[in-house]
């Protein structure tokens, strides 16, 4: 069994220089997709080298313990608090910290995963230990929330209010890709669903160490349009991942600002908010109302292309055969680090099997900061097998599968 180990790797200057070149040769203004009053473009801000220094301890302000929640009667609507993010800021972290947090609050959890990460999104998850109940688990396959399922969706929330008794909330975690106009439409103006649910809250995870260049690469080229539209909808934006960036925080809240002025910033680590932040919100009230109509109406009219930055793709690896761990950690690092083929890689999260070892273990990786951690015995009928999901650009999955194949030990 090993400790959990958390690596990253000083970001070579190269490529940073390369970044630089790119936005001062290209001086077009990025088209944004959001509508004027809630944004206006931020001047292009310089980079700061912040990878090349051990980050600074950051002060976060003292917790405040949450009161009890009040009771619900059965005849009021479910308050359902969408949690997205995009890929790698925290989103199942969060979910995990509510679910164990004590706040006398009985959750029901959405997970929307991709067909191919069936059972890794899971695994990620943690029902929680004394902390609050999980009264259902309802998984959505075969697509992203925001484009192909939306009638699982409604599915899904139907099964879980015919249980109201039995939950005083529910939280939606989507994928990292996922535009939340759609779903948000699905939960604000279902006529169906209206009686049962309310859309309590949207709330956006941000990695504070990728956003500078999430926003650099989107000025000039449009990407990350999701996580952009995932901003800009938010009632509440976590600025997690604190402690792994130097300084440069009032400057990440800016803009995030500068997209969604409204917005409610709450920085943190590992996703440990004060859950008054979370819960009963009631950001949909008649008071705050107008407003998320003017982005619906408003994200109607962006061109589905533009949605989504149809470039990134995902894909999975599998391996029956036990892997050894350290030339997993080597494969990773030569993938994530070395970058000697043309993969772009933002996203790798799966489970493996460990040689000499009875412990699943979990690996994570967000660009080029990975975990592999034990997560829980295996159990006597699982089938034991690795299965990895990787998101990225000029993805090969014949590479992929192969140079993992070499990890057999
Ligand atoms: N250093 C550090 N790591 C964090 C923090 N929050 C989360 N992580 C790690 O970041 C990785 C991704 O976290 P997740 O919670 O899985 O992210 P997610 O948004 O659910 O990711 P997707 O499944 O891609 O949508 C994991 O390895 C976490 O342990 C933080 O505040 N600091």
């Amino acid at each position: 069994m090993i400790a959990k180990s958390t690596k990253h790797k000083k970001k070579e200057k190269k490529l940073k220089r390369e970044r630089k070149g790119e936005e001062s040769a290209d001086t077009r203004s990025s088209s944004r997709a959001f509508p004027p009053s809630r944004l206006s473009a931020p001047p292009p801000a310089a980079m700061e080298d912040d990878d090349d220094c051990p980050p600074l301890a950051v002060e976060l302000p003292p917790r405040v313990p949450s009161p009890p929640a009040p009771a619900p009667s059965d005849a009021s609507p479910v308050g359902v608090t969408v949690i997205t993010g995009y890929l790698g800021a925290g989103k199942s972290t969060l979910v995990n910290y509510i679910l164990n947090e004590q706040h006398g609050k009985r959750i029901a959890v959405i997970l929307n995963e991709f067909g191919e990460e069936i059972g890794v999104e899971r695994a990620m998850i943690n029902e929680g230990q004394g902390g609050a109940l999980v009264e259902e688990w309802v998984e959505l396959a075969n697509g992203c929330v925001c484009c192909s399922v939306k009638h699982s969706l409604v599915q899904a929330l139907e099964q879980l209010v015919q249980r109201k008794d039995r939950m005083d909330h529910i939280l939606l975690e989507t994928t990292g890709l996922a535009d939340p106009a759609p779903l948000v439409s699905v939960l604000w103006l279902d006529d169906q669903l209206e009686s049962s649910i309310r859309l309590d809250s949207i709330i956006t995870v941000i990695d504070a160490k990728n956003f500078r260049v999430q926003i650099d690469e989107h000025k000039n080229f449009s990407s990350f349009p999701e996580a952009f539209h995932q901003i800009a909808f938010a009632d509440v934006v976590i600025l997690n991942k604190i402690d792994l960036v130097k300084d440069n925080v009032e400057d990440l809240e800016k803009h995030i600002h500068d997209v969604n002025a409204l917005v409610t910033v709450v920085r943190s680590v590992r996703c440990q908010v004060d859950l008054n932040e979370v819960f009963n919100r009631q950001a949909y009230g008649a008071k705050n109302s107008s407003h998320l109509q003017e982005l619906l109406d408003y994200s109607k009219s962006i061109p589905p292309d533009r949605r989504h930055d149809n470039s990134i793709s995902t894909l999975c690896i599998y391996e029956q055969d036990p892997v050894n761990l350290a030339k997993v950690e080597s494969w990773l690092e030569d993938l994530l680090w070395e970058k000697k083929s043309t993969l772009d890689i933002y996203r790798c999260k799966g489970i493996l099997y460990i040689h000499d070892s009875d412990q699943v273990h979990t690996l994570q990786a967000v660009r080029e900061v990975y975990e592999v951690m034990p997560a829980r015995k295996w159990l006597e009928t699982e089938s034991r097998m690795n299965k990895i999901v990787v998101i990225g650009r000029n993805l090969d999955i014949n590479a992929l599968q192969d140079s993992f194949s070499g990890c057999k030990g």
